[in-house]
């Protein structure tokens, strides 16, 4: 597949005035450069008029060389920063902006991988270009002015710069192989990063494990050493090659043409002193050659992962479907892809159920049998592959999913935390945010300023307290809890099944829970199980009517006060 390279498109479209004045600008500066150079030769070997007017033209150049290069400069580092603060923000909104499920099938090493270094590689583009053509322009001017000096010894010149062209190119184009080696690989020292990181605690109890982990590691640092090893290889050659066929230039104007078939002196003067001029030059320009190899690969790297290329208008606020309503799954089914060729991905459905407003569904099902995975369609992240969802009367499609998943509130098992509070700006719910923090004993653990959690490195079941006010308060009509109560201890558990479930449900939301607590089970409305993919009806309860003197709410009141 041949990939657009769409994102250095658009940097392009949009910095083209940056372009149009910093590229030209470099020409300009070439040519001034390689005018200063003439003054010189000219001081040098043919005499001037007058040595106070060649010094005035020589020091006027030089002056304009640097009023027009500060200038170009200034140009040059606004083009760089501005356009890596785009490709990183362009990168954060492509990830926002995607789906969950394309989101989580790339994987958080090769989306963290793209974020941290394809991105300040790719920005190298934007670095070395500029200085690339001023560069290339310094030593087209000096091949002119060469040529206006002697053709014939041009000619030699131009047939050893065809033959280094030529090498240059074939270096280069062996070096892309061992650059797209070396992104894959660290593509993979991400995810052992991760996992070393992550997994501390087992390996920590675990030296064979360790001795595996660290086995696979040092493979693929060797894997990056053999690659890096290649591709600096390469690019030294390149430096010294480009060097050497400088000098061996040098060689055949001093000792061929300028000693054996009598070159005039002021000519091979000429040309050895452009000749100098331009060593660094095209230095910068095999290696600036690296740099955009580089960046292009970067460039393609961030492609490849496919992100939504969507413009999304951050500002509008998306507005949920409705509350109080039922929700109605016909015939819904969930086909995972094959993890191994020879096997078919799990399966989920098809199910046909309704949870209703104001009640409350337990789940239960063993590991593996699709908990997760119905939840994630319940919550509008995934898309089922076949069936139907409704929310009152309407009917899920691409269009309304947006404003669907605005209804629903989800503690997932993987859940997450955010600092920041999402609470209305009212004094009940601002009084209730604090009474929920004091009723889930939190108000020793943690504070609340400026709209923020102080902290949200707590124990697991803390975590998952927090992140049930934080569902509390949003108000969404339907409410998904997978295992919330697993962490919690017993006292919490009796406040989460008698006193939180109950006021939720008063309050007309959906509310479906993936619970083990057998003890609780007589508080859920219908009781169901998950095997393998299928939804089983259990049993269907009338749980105890709420009593107006439970804590909670008691607390709920307080706050209307
Ligand atoms: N991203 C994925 N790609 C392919 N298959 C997957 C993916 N995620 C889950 N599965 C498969 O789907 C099945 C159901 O997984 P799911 O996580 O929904 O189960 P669960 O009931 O929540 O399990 P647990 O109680 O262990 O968390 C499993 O067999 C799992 O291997």
């Amino acid at each position: 597949m041949r990939i657009q390279l769409e994102s250095l498109n658009r940097l392009y479209k949009k910095y083209f005035w940056y372009f149009a004045f910093t590229l030209p600008m470099g020409i300009l500066l070439g040519v001034i450069s390689m005018h200063v150079l003439q003054i010189i030769n000219d001081a040098l070997t043919s005499g001037v008029e007058t040595i106070e007017y060649s010094a005035q033209q020589f020091f006027i150049t030089i002056g304009v060389l640097l009023g027009l290069g500060v200038l170009n400069e200034f140009v040059k580092i606004r083009l760089v920063v501005n356009a890596s603060r785009d490709i990183h923000s362009r990168l954060v909104d492509k990830v926002l902006d995607s789906s969950y499920e394309k989101v989580e099938s790339i994987g958080l090493p090769k989306v963290n991988a793209t974020l941290s270094k394809d991105v300040d590689t790719a920005i190298k583009f934007f670095q070395v270009l500029p200085q690339m053509v001023a560069n290339i322009s310094i030593i087209v001017c000096a091949i002119a002015y060469m040529a206006y000096l002697s053709v014939t010894a041009l000619m030699y010149v131009f047939a050893l710069i065809a033959f280094a062209g030529l090498s240059f190119t074939v270096i280069i184009l062996l070096s892309r192989k061992y650059l797209q080696n070396i992104r894959e690989c660290a593509d993979t020292l991400m995810e052992h990063y991760e996992a070393i990181v992550k997994g501390k605690k087992e390996l920590s109890l675990d030296s064979k494990r360790q001795r595996y982990v660290r086995t696979d590691i040092r493979g693929t640092l060797e894997q990056l050493r053999k690659n890096n090893r290649g591709a600096l290889t390469l690019f030294g050659m390149l430096e010294h090659w480009g060097q050497f066929i400088l000098f061996a230039i040098l060689g055949v104007i001093l000792y061929y043409l300028g000693m054996t078939l009598g070159l005039e002196k002021t000519v091979v003067v000429g040309y050895i002193l452009t000749l100098l001029f331009i060593l660094e030059p095209i230095e910068q320009v095999t290696q600036a050659s690296t740099d955009l190899m580089e960046a292009k690969v970067a460039f393609k790297k961030i492609e490849s992962l496919q992100l939504s290329d969507d413009v999304v208008d951050e500002k509008q606020e998306v507005a949920a479907l409705g509350s109080n309503l039922n929700l109605k799954l016909s015939n819904i089914t969930y086909q995972y892809a094959a993890q191994v060729e020879s096997e078919k991905g799990f399966k989920i459905g098809p199910i046909d159920c309704e949870f209703k407003a104001g009640e409350a569904t337990f789940i239960i099902g063993g590991n593996g049998s699709g908990k997760s995975t119905l939840f994630k369609m319940l919550a509008g992240l995934y898309s089922p592959t076949g069936g139907t969802i409704e929310y009152g009367d309407i009917p899920l499609e691409t269009n309304n999913i947006p404003s669907y998943r605005e209804c629903v509130s989800l503690i997932a098992a993987d859940f997450w935390v955010f600092k920041h509070i999402l609470v209305n700006d009212s004094v009940e719910d601002e009084k209730l945010l604090q009474q929920l923090v004091s009723l889930l004993k939190l108000d020793k653990a943690v504070e609340i300023i400026e709209g923020k959690w102080s902290k949200t490195t707590l124990s697991q079941g803390q975590r998952k307290r927090l992140a049930l006010i934080q569902s509390y308060i949003e108000h969404k009509p339907i409410v998904l809890l997978d295992e919330w109560a697993a962490d919690q201890d017993p006292v919490f558990k009796k406040v989460f099944y008698e006193e939180i479930v109950p006021s939720l449900k008063a309050q007309g939301k959906v509310v479906i829970i993936v619970s083990h607590d057998d003890n609780y089970y007589h508080t859920a409305d219908r009781l169901m199980e998950l095997r393998d993919g299928q939804l089983i009806l259990h049993k269907n309860n009338k749980p105890a009517e709420i009593t107006q003197n439970n804590q909670f709410f008691k607390v709920l009141d307080s706050c209307k006060e």
